[in-house]
């Protein structure tokens, strides 16, 4: 389809040119009998395919993007003094990237037991400002040393390089703390009907402040204007066999016809005084707020409605950072929060080199620094500006805002699980006999091929949040394990056979 239209703009074929500008000739687009040092064409043609690859992402690598526009609906000035929420019906530019976890670029779209990414870059007038979300609205741990531990456990055995469920399960049962999300992710919320029908969560608590310097404590959401709908995982098998693209393919096909996918900006907001009356740690990225102790509070929408034209240029160069936030946004005090501080910085420099921002797709609407040189690409790197601040020569000052508050929370926070969140999941969330098997069923999946004294500990910790959980998921396997019989070829393949140093 792109190929015709490609093809109807332009009716006749261009001058070919190497690429700095010198026509190619005919003689030089094959090598035979020839010797291609002296060939230019040739020589850069290898060297540059064979250089192309910058590093993906180590998560999150397989995705799509596409522009659109935030809009506010609602005034929502009482609570910050964000110009991109600054009234009801402006409109800011956007660029969203929805990306699967756990897999990288090539694999399946129905890969089961993914997380899912929804992140927005909103292009406003202070500053780039972006919001990363995933589709479960609790995080796997809230001590950054995790990140390097829990991706570990769940990426192919380094010797092998084929994934190991029984990693998987050891590090959930090892770190409890990472089992309420785990819950979500096998149930129906793990497996959304394509990007456009899941929701996604940013899930720190942000300061927000507002002109006259109050400070409101918010969870941000993006709520799916389509409504939510999931997969079967009979649905999602047999789709996985015949479309691997599906939710790439989904999103550009939807843009392409006009039904532009849409999402609330919710937020759900804590006052000062509110947050010294509950009784728990609103900023734990492992916990759900309680019902009831939060208002939530409408703020816009976001649509998208323009295919990117070049997706390495748009989609795989753009560099989300959780720290890109504006004036009337300061940074959530959580520790988790402060490992990604370091994190997003590190990989973008490695993948995209030390100027990030002056990517096309990155760069703001306005920048001026005193950083100069790196890799490129460096632009115009200031010009004749003068390059150290607090200089007489009126290089760029710093602004002043009274109503910024002093004092920032630095918090302390505890290392425990919550056991009663994931009881609450099961009973509550999962509400219906059916939600729970289906989770259930997918939790026995992966565990087919995992070592038994881990099994073991797996259910010990599923007894401990609930006992009709870890029955049910003993059967469940009990019953898996006398169903699955392998044809002969698949046996002969087994990898438990085949490797000495595991046993079942
Ligand atoms: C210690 C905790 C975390 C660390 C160290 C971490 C680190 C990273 C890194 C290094 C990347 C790749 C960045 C790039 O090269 O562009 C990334 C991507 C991403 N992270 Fe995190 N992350 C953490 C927690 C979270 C949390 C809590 C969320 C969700 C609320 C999240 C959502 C995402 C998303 C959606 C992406 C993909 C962004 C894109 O589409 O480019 N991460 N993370």
């Amino acid at each position: 389809m792109q190929l015709f239209d490609y093809k109807e703009k332009q009716p006749t074929p261009a001058l070919l040119t190497t690429s700095s500008g010198q026509p190619v000739h005919v003689s030089q687009m094959r090598v035979a009998g020839k010797n291609f040092l002296n060939n230019p064409f040739v020589f850069e043609s290898i060297k540059h395919e064979a250089m192309s690859k910058r590093p993906d992402r180590e998560v999150l690598a397989k995705a799509t993007g596409a522009h659109g526009y935030f809009e506010v609906t609602s005034d929502v000035t009482m609570y910050t003094k964000a110009k991109v929420f600054e009234k009801v019906g402006k409109r800011t530019p956007v660029l969203a990237r929805m990306a699967i976890s756990q897999i990288d670029v090539g694999a399946s779209d129905l890969y089961p037991v993914t997380g899912k990414g929804l992140s927005f870059k909103m292009y406003t007038e202070e500053g780039n400002f972006d919001l990363l979300g995933l589709n479960i609205p609790v995080y796997f741990y809230k001590d950054p040393i995790l990140f390097r531990d829990f991706l570990h456990s769940f990426r192919p055995n380094p010797k092998t390089n084929i994934r190991d469920p029984t990693s998987q399960l050891d590090f959930i049962t090892r770190n409890p703390v990472s089992l309420q999300t785990m819950l979500w992710v096998f149930s129906e919320f793990g497996l959304p009907r394509g990007f456009r029908h899941m929701n996604a969560f940013p899930m720190h608590t942000f300061e927000l402040y507002n002109n006259e310097g109050q400070s409101y404590f918010v969870k941000f959401s993006f709520i799916t204007e389509l409504g939510y709908k999931s997969f079967t995982l009979e649905e999602s098998s047999a789709i996985a066999e015949y479309d691997p693209d599906l939710f790439m393919r989904d999103i550009y096909n939807s843009i392409e016809n006009g039904n532009y996918p849409s999402w609330r900006l919710d937020m759900d907001v804590l006052s000062t005084s509110d947050l010294s009356k509950v009784n728990f740690d609103p900023f734990d990225v492992t916990r759900l707020w309680p019902n009831g102790t939060f208002t939530t509070v409408q703020v816009g929408r976001f649509v998208l409605n323009r295919n990117v034209d070049n997706h390495y240029a748009e989609v795989n160069q753009a560099a989300f950072n959780p720290t890109n936030l504006v004036p009337g946004i300061l940074e959530p005090p959580d520790e988790l929060f402060r490992g990604r501080v370091i994190a997003y910085h590190d990989s973008q420099n490695n993948r995209l080199g030390i100027n990030p921002n002056k990517i096309g797709v990155n760069c703001p609407f306005y920048a001026r620094t005193y950083n100069r040189k790196g890799t490129p690409p460096v632009l115009d790197d200031e010009g004749d500006a003068v390059s150290y601040p607090f200089n007489s020569f009126n290089g760029p000052v710093p602004y002043e805002d009274q109503s910024r508050p002093v004092r920032q929370l630095d918090i302390y926070q505890e290392n425990t699980a919550d056991l009663a969140g994931c009881k609450r999941f099961y009973n509550e969330v999962t509400a219906t006999d059916e939600q729970k098997q289906r989770m259930i069923d997918n939790m026995a999946n992966v565990s087919l091929r995992v070592e038994h004294s881990v099994i073991e500990r797996f259910v010990a910790l599923l007894e401990s949040v609930d006992e009709d959980l870890a029955a049910r998921y003993v059967n469940t396997l009990d019953e898996l394990k006398r169903r699955v019989t392998l044809p002969q070829v698949v046996e002969d393949l087994d990898p438990v056979k085949l490797n000495p140093y595991r046993k079942y």
